[in-house]
């Protein structure tokens, strides 16, 4: 969830500390009004009708606390979160059990403070928030945002991460949000296809260009049309295929091997690397200008292993497509598997988690899928008996992914999650501040 497109109202009288949160608050895609005083507030909030408040308490003439009564009183107002100084905290208390939604003490983090309007705003009335589709952690669900504004935007994009991340998906994700959707993705790795091949394949041919070339051929630049040119592997393009590449998306066309006559290039490029880009642009094997023409936009995929939140997740979806595609008799996978996954380190990522539910899916002997199944190579299960976690410590950590879950469903909101998982919203609050689970997490 973002704050892209909300209306956020913001009474402040410090012009410092109202600028800045201005300027955050605009940086996150928000559109936000601000009044430095009360009065000017109560008028501004009936016209404008935000979604949320940030009051100050401490106002000149009327203060934050009549502001929220005098906004209250009208139906469907909107939740107040108040900036507080140390001496106030009392009444912003006071305040919150007058069904004001929540408050931050000055000085307060950035972040916290960001953390606290999500909780409070809510997923947008009437968009229920889709299922994710990369992954349920907070780094996976802020790339989702970021694909889907950058889907909007066309710029060339560079997806980096380590192998298996999941780097392709990414890509199908930004061209399936694009407005280009129903036009063609050409995912072309450039590392498995013979560099002596590479141009005809990418730029397509003539017929006559070389032996062999019996007819024309459209390469993978032109049967993208006005859909995704997929580059995986760039960095492993040859010097002079990356001077036509850079041509390619500088002139917006290309010419067929052996041809004369340009061709219109319409589609969007987004490029993929494992490896270090930078650095082979110093070591002077990747050329710059192409470099900083393809990573108009960079997003970076973090390895599994940083993203641990989505490890049962995608084992749960990975199992449900395999069991049925093996119409297998397995019920599902046990939570010790599910303990030795969270404690591996996935080096090959999410194309490794994929692989190993896959392999217990097939071969899987009992009704569960047990540790063992997963990890064949460790050994019998008995080995795993000294990783084994206290009773107390993997109920909580169960208990720790299931609320995180609940708050993805709902985008952050804690009273839907308390709804889900069927316990009040304090029990929730309770339970969070328990398993250090901050507002605004999922
Ligand atoms: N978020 C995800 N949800 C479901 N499946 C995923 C997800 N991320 C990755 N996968 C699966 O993991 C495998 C590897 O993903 P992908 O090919 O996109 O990774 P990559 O980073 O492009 O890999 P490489 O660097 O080897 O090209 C694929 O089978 C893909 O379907």
């Amino acid at each position: 969830m973002s704050l892209e497109s909300r209306r956020i109202a913001l009474v402040e009288d410090d012009p410092v500390m109202g600028g800045s949160l201005v300027q955050r608050l605009s940086l996150e895609g928000a559109s936000v009004d601000w009044w430095q005083t009360g009065e000017d507030a109560l008028e501004g909030v009936a016209e404008r009708a935000p979604e949320i408040v940030i009051c100050d308490l401490r106002l000149p003439g009327i203060d934050g606390e009549e502001v929220f009564r005098k906004v209250s009183n009208a139906a469907g107002a909107p939740p107040f979160l108040f900036i507080t100084g140390f001496a106030e905290i009392d009444q912003a208390v006071r305040l919150m059990r007058a069904g004001a939604g929540d408050y931050v003490a000055k000085p307060f983090g950035i972040d916290d403070f960001l953390d606290r309007v999500q909780a409070l705003i809510g997923p947008e009335a009437g968009r229920r928030e889709g299922e994710p589709v990369l992954g349920v952690s907070k780094p996976m669900r802020g790339l989702e945002q970021l694909a889907g504004r950058a889907a909007r935007i066309g710029s060339s994009l560079l997806v980096t991460g380590e192998t298996g991340t999941g780097k392709e998906v990414v890509a199908r994700l930004v061209h399936g949000l694009s407005p280009a959707a129903d036009q063609p993705f050409m995912a072309v790795n450039c590392a498995a296809i013979p560099s002596d091949l590479m141009e005809s394949e990418l730029f397509g041919h003539e017929k006559g260009a070389f032996t062999g070339a019996h007819q024309r051929h459209a390469g993978y630049a032109e049967r993208a049309a006005g859909g995704t040119l997929f580059l995986d592997e760039v960095g492993e393009l040859r010097p002079d295929l990356q001077a036509k590449l850079l041509r390619l998306l500088e002139e917006r066309r290309f010419t067929r091997v052996g041809g004369e006559r340009p061709v219109e290039f319409r589609a969007r490029v987004i490029a993929a690397t494992n490896a270090d880009l930078e650095g082979l642009v110093r070591a002077g094997r990747f050329r710059a200008d192409l470099y900083y023409r393809i990573n108009v936009v960079a997003v970076p995929v973090p390895p599994l292993r940083e993203r641990r939140d989505d490890i049962p997740w995608l084992m749960e979806r990975f199992f449900s497509g395999f069991a049925a595609t093996f119409d297998s008799a397995v019920k599902g996978i046990s939570s010790l598997a599910e303990e030795a996954a969270l404690a591996h380190d996935w080096p090959g990522n999410v194309r490794e988690l994929r692989n190993r539910v896959e392999r217990a899916v097939a071969l899987s002997a009992g009704p569960w899928i047990g540790p063992g199944d997963l990890f064949p190579e460790q050994g019998p299960a008995a080995n795993l008996a000294s990783a084994l976690p206290p009773l107390e410590e993997a109920r909580d950590e169960a208990e720790r992914r299931h609320i995180l879950r609940a708050l993805a469903a709902t985008g952050g909101g804690t009273a839907a999650a308390a709804r889900i998982l069927g316990i009040g919203r304090t029990t929730l609050w309770e339970k969070m501040g328990r398993l250090g689970l901050k507002r605004g997490d999922g």
